[in-house]
């Protein structure tokens, strides 16, 4: 019995790259998903193992950083272009590219940050309530998944540093999370709109200077406590979504801040609560 190698392709598939565009102190920022896909003369690696036909995924993976660098990202398809006619081109063992992008549209948080952006949708509004038998009541509101970014603004240094210690730190990163937030009202009087809370929560996440997603956390909690008095604790959950850097010197190309890889996991769970020293008591609030 004979068998033969089927269609087939390989490729680097969700190479997450977010690009930085300085326009003075206004940013602009372009946040991709690029997945590639190669087929051409790939008889040998399957049948004998020769690689010699073989553009490693790790290249292609470079090359979507490389090219961001070089030639910007504008849309998305003059990019993928760009990309798949340079595979068909520079190798000759490449017949086919296919090259997929998905973008992630973000908005700036209006006000005096012009580096500062909340991704389009996606969020959802959230509320526990309890009441027993005694007439009493619990309100809780919140949101999750509220994804917002600051292009510049964001320091970490000063942390502990042992043999184990690689992190470098950094004057100037980009600091991005997906906020859950969830805010006890004291009382049952008038609780504060829900829009207004967000907003507290955006405005203080674009204005922090911030030295940590910690002093971030604190900064939004503070400013919700202290523009509504009815609401009496904040807890949240913040991812700290890692944008590193990429280093594309092996390529003879500098990265001033511009490109970077968006990883996914493992990422920092920044989480705490900021409360009034009076609050009362939470009792089955947060149950
Ligand atoms: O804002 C941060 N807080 C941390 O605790 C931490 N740890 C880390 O590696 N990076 C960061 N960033």
């Amino acid at each position: 019995m004979t068998v033969k190698l089927g269609p087939n392709r390989y490729g680097k598939a969700e190479t997450r790259l977010v690009r930085v565009v300085r326009d003075g102190t206004t940013h602009h920022i372009k946040d991709i998903n690029v997945s590639s896909a190669l087929s051409g003369d790939m008889e040998e690696v399957h049948r004998t193992g020769s690689n010699a036909a073989v553009l490693p995924t790790d290249t292609q993976k470079n090359l979507v950083y490389a090219f961001a660098r070089k030639h910007g990202v504008e849309e998305i398809e003059d990019f993928a272009l760009l990309l798949a006619r340079h595979y068909v081109s520079a190798y000759p063992s490449i017949h086919h590219a296919r090259v997929e992008i998905e973008e992630y549209a973000w908005n700036r948080i209006p006000g005096r940050s012009r580096h500062s952006f909340v991704r389009d949708g996606g969020e959802v509004r959230t509320c526990v309530v309890h009441h027993d038998g005694d007439g009493r009541t619990t309100v809780v509101s919140g949101l999750t998944d509220l994804v917002v970014l600051n292009s510049t603004g964001s320091e970490f240094h000063g942390y502990i540093v042992d043999e184990y210690t690689t992190l470098r730190p950094t004057t100037d990163r980009i600091l991005a999370t997906a906020v859950t937030a969830r805010w006890r009202h004291a009382g049952d009087g008038e609780r504060p709109p829900y829009a207004r809370v967000r907003e507290c929560l955006l405005d203080a996440f674009a204005q922090t200077h911030s030295l940590s997603l910690q002093q971030t956390l604190y900064a939004m909690g503070e400013r919700v406590l202290t523009t509504w008095p009815q609401v009496c604790e904040v807890r949240f959950a913040l991812p700290n979504k890692h944008h590193f850097l990429v280093d594309l010197s092996p390529f003879g190309l500098d990265n001033e801040n511009e490109v970077f890889y968006a990883a996914d996991r493992p990422y920092g769970l920044i989480e705490g609560s900021v409360l009034r020293e009076d609050a009362p008591d939470a009792g089955f609030a947060w149950e």
